[in-house]
């Protein structure tokens, strides 16, 4: 893994709104075929994060380089070339099909529901059985892993997801984690989540933030070992995580 290229590198990046800091001298980088965590307690700044990796706000200072290039030169259109993004659950009405919403994540190469990259995403994901049923009408779970598909038809190199499993039950977060797992190696996954047992299950590495500074960054094998929970969230929380580590 440390060999593959690195895709999206963050440095020294500030966010400020209204004088507010929150984001200071963040600094990380995603490689290729990497499957990291995002992980801290609330408004440490994950979310905003997000939204500056997205290019939907202004840093104030450092740089964010995506494939090499300066987010800020880049035109929506290119960003969304190299970022697929999983909002949290889809609540609003959709009134279109499976196929044609996933199609849609290919609106840069045309949104065309028959390209067969529409399929291998509806594929990928296991929601090829009901592709012609309205979105609307599917259950949270399912419209999760439709929102994923949609995603990959993308064929970005990187997918972001924010709190994918929230709102879902025990056996529709499987599907969704089973889904993610399943990925073609190539893709590169970055997740925020609060679910600190899919953190250390599934995700070889994990940044965690804390009042909008890296506060680890790094193997999650040893931020689990270490002190790295309890610091984030407490003694009792960081002893069931150190316990299950020996
Ligand atoms: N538009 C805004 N104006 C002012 N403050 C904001 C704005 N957006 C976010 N914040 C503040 O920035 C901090 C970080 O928010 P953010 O949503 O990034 O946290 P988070 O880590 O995603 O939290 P959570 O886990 O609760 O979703 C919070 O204190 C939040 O109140």
């Amino acid at each position: 893994m440390s060999e593959n290229p690195i895709l999206l590198e963050c440095r020294d990046v500030c966010v400020d709104i209204r004088g507010k800091l929150l984001l200071t001298n963040v600094n990380f980088s995603l490689r290729q075929g990497e499957h990291k965590v995002i992980i801290g307690p609330n408004g440490a700044g994950k979310t905003t994060l997000l939204r500056a990796i997205l290019g939907s706000l202004t840093i104030r200072g450092g740089s964010i380089l995506l494939g090499g290039c300066e987010l800020s030169s880049l035109r929506q259109a290119e960003i969304a070339k190299s970022i697929s993004y999983v909002p949290q659950l889809l609540a609003a009405e959709i009134p279109y099909t499976v196929r044609e919403f996933v199609a849609m994540g290919r609106y840069a190469y045309g949104g065309d529901p028959r390209d067969a990259a529409v399929d291998s995403a509806l594929t990928a994901v296991g929601v090829a059985c009901f592709a012609d049923r309205v979105v609307s009408t599917l259950s949270g779970g399912e419209r999760q892993r439709v929102c994923i598909a949609a995603a990959l038809a993308q064929q970005a190199p990187i997918l972001i997801l924010d709190e994918p499993l929230v709102h879902l039950d025990p056996s529709q977060r499987m599907e969704v984690q089973r889904a993610l797992r399943e990925l073609p190696k190539e893709v590169t996954v970055m997740v925020v989540t609060h679910d600190l047992d899919w953190a250390k299950m599934d995700f070889q590495s994990l940044l965690s933030l804390r009042d909008g500074c890296v506060d680890y960054d790094g193997a999650t094998v040893d931020f689990y070992s270490g002190s790295g929970v309890s610091r984030l969230f407490g003694e009792a929380v960081g002893l069931k995580y150190k316990e299950e580590s020996v």
